[in-house]
């Protein structure tokens, strides 16, 4: 059985089915693209799939069991976690801080007087910042964990969100555009640490337009035309099929 799957997806706005029976799975540690013209339904099946709206109709399953419209949080404790194009920090708060409250179920330093915290939520507290650092490291943000995120550029802000994403600690990890508006040496930069951590055993489904690095990043291109899935195989089967080439020039893209 897949560790993901999505059958036979609805999605309506108004009268417009953004998902249209659509149908896609995943099996665990494979590494998946997502692509299709704008408007192609990549966002609303992501959405769809991560408990962000629920499907007017369809089944999506997830480590063997049905979690059709579950809540995003109640799929992020069970592994499954995604990002958003437009990044979701607080801008307002560190660096450092932004990575640390993505942590789940925190006891809460705020909440909680310290003279009663137990032993156990110092234990957790403590792991999470030990958690954080590490991903501020690996990210190479941790000379700028106390900045406001508002100053950091586009390509940190995706660093950033990939540094929260993992704090959930995903077994899949779906990436919304996590190249949109990076510079080319960030994009490799992003692109290394999304193949360690595929190499590492976590399931990675990614929607992009920047083709060129997703084709060399993934081991197969599921390619989206109005709320179906067009094509789904090998990335170099996939962009040679004159289905997906007609797509694209009739998409604009
Ligand atoms: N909340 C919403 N309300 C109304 N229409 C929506 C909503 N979300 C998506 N749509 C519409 O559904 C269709 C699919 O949108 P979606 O964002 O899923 O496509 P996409 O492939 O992710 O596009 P892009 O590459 O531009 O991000 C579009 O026509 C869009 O306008």
């Amino acid at each position: 059985m897949s560790l993901l799957s999505a059958d036979a997806l609805v999605k309506e706005f108004g009268g417009l089915r953004a998902v249209d029976g659509l149908s896609v799975s995943v099996e665990a540690g494979e590494l998946v693209g997502v692509i299709g013209p704008n408007g192609a339904g990549k966002s609303t099946l992501f959405n769809c799939i991560s408990g962000v709206v629920t499907p007017d109709e369809g089944v999506v399953t997830y480590d063997g069991t049905e979690v059709t419209g579950d809540p995003p949080e109640a799929l992020a404790r069970r592994g499954l976690v995604r990002t958003f194009q437009a990044t979701r920090e607080l801008e307002t708060m560190t660096v450092r801080d932004n990575v640390r409250l993505a942590a789940p179920d925190q006891p809460g330093e705020q909440t909680v007087p310290a003279l009663v915290r137990t032993e156990s939520m110092q234990t957790v507290e403590q792991s999470v910042r030990t958690r954080a650092d590490e991903l501020l490291e690996t990210f190479e943000l941790d000379h700028l964990a106390d900045e406001y995120s508002a100053n950091l550029s586009g390509g940190q802000r995706k660093l950033l969100e990939l540094a929260r994403a993992l704090m959930l600690d995903p077994s899949v990890l779906m990436l919304d555009e996590p190249f949109a508006g990076v510079n080319p040496t960030l994009t490799d930069e992003i692109a290394e640490h999304i193949r360690e951590l595929n190499e590492n055993g976590m399931t990675v489904v990614i929607i992009e337009h920047e083709l060129e690095t997703l084709t060399e990043l993934v081991d197969r291109l599921v390619v989206l035309q109005q709320g179906r899935v067009l094509v789904d195989g090998q990335p170099e089967d996939v962009l040679s099929d004159d289905r997906v080439i007609e797509a694209y020039l009739g998409g604009g893209v």
